[in-house]
């Protein structure tokens, strides 16, 4: 388990100081995968560089499994820095290694014999499924390959939390998909509790139990992907839920965005809502998808005027929830 408390990182001093890292807060358990998203800027990189101490931050506390990290002087922090994996964006391996020796690389600098060294890097290899490439230089493997090597070498000294920082970054939907696959396996075998920082909004949906919202430095927003997709009024939400390319209103239609809200909705949701507002309902566009068992999506509808003010309490009562703000603003002039 880690718990980040009131993590602050100020860079400079004086009337030059920035805050980069603003009181940032998230504990993440054993066996759960916390994704933490931001735009470029927010202080993605700051965060992972303060989790895992190789940035000392200005205030606030890193805990894992009940130490207290920030507390440690630099040779106990050196020990205790190897209960967090870090993968890398670009995995950064050293080009002049193969990708064993890669691996090889943490077991070295503790000092583990050649023997054991060799056993427990092949151990490694077998589990990201690279074993007949484990001779080959970096340039020698694909981006996904890399990553894997990367995942290997973090996983090295045991680790309980494994961050990775923008790691899908770069690479193509084939080996993301597999290297989402490998995470989330690695995560249950070794109920690990994974920090994954990313820009990517759709990584997000596929492998986080939960994600927080990183804007100007500090946590604007966090929660369990599900209630954030099926949450109307959620910034995060909104951002997750798959979106789809809508067509236009025609004169003197209302524009209603709807949030897909899977608890009870019934599948002609569509006629109903129609029926008790007394007015045709066209789809301008929509997307539903599966998100942990549920689904979640979004839908653009278009309403005559006159029976708009009926939508949200007839959309309420099928199970789903209407975007208010959109719809007083979307009225398509005749
Ligand atoms: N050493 C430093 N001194 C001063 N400011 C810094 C320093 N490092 C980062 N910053 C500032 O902190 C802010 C956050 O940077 P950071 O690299 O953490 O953001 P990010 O979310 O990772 O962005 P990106 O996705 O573009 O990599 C930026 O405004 C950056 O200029």
């Amino acid at each position: 388990m880690i718990e980040i408390h009131d993590l602050t990182k100020t860079y400079g001093r004086g009337a030059d100081a920035v805050t980069v890292l603003d009181r940032v807060d998230f504990t993440v358990s054993a066996g759960e995968i916390f994704a933490v998203v931001g735009p470029s800027g927010a202080g993605k990189s700051t965060l992972a560089q303060c989790i895992n101490l190789l940035e000392r931050p200005t205030s606030g506390e890193v805990v894992v499994n009940g130490e207290r990290l920030t507390d440690l002087d630099a040779k106990s922090l050196r020990v205790a820095r190897r209960r967090i994996g870090t993968v890398f964006q670009s995995a950064n391996l050293l080009s002049r290694r193969t990708a064993a020796q890669n691996v090889a690389l943490p077991l070295e600098y503790l000092g583990v014999t050649t023997a054991q060294t060799k056993a427990r890097v092949a151990e490694l290899l077998d589990r990201v499924g690279l074993s007949p490439h484990a001779d080959k230089y970096p340039h020698q493997l694909s981006g996904g390959q890399r990553q894997r090597v990367g995942i290997a070498r973090a996983l090295a000294l045991r680790p309980s939390v494994l961050l990775s920082d923008e790691a899908t970054s770069g690479l193509d939907p084939a080996a993301t998909e597999s290297f989402l696959d490998l995470l989330r396996e690695v995560r249950d075998d070794l109920d690990l509790a994974v920090v994954f920082i990313t820009h990517e909004m759709d990584t997000i949906v596929k492998i986080a139990d939960r994600v927080g919202r990183l804007d100007h430095g500090r946590i604007a927003e966090q929660g369990a992907v599900v209630d954030l997709l099926l949450d109307p009024e959620s910034v995060l939400g909104e951002a997750l839920r798959p979106q789809s390319a809508a067509s236009s209103a025609a004169p003197g239609q209302v524009v209603v965005e709807v949030t897909h809200n899977s608890v009870a909705v019934p599948g002609d949701w569509i006629v109903q809502l129609s029926n008790q507002i007394g007015a045709p309902v066209s789809v301008l566009g929509g997307h539903v998808g599966d998100v942990a068992g549920v689904s979640v999506g979004h839908w653009t509808l278009a309403v005559d005027a006159a029976a708009a003010d009926k939508v949200p309490d007839a959309v309420g009562a099928l199970g789903l929830a209407v975007r208010t703000d959109v719809a007083a603003a979307s009225v398509v002039a005749a």
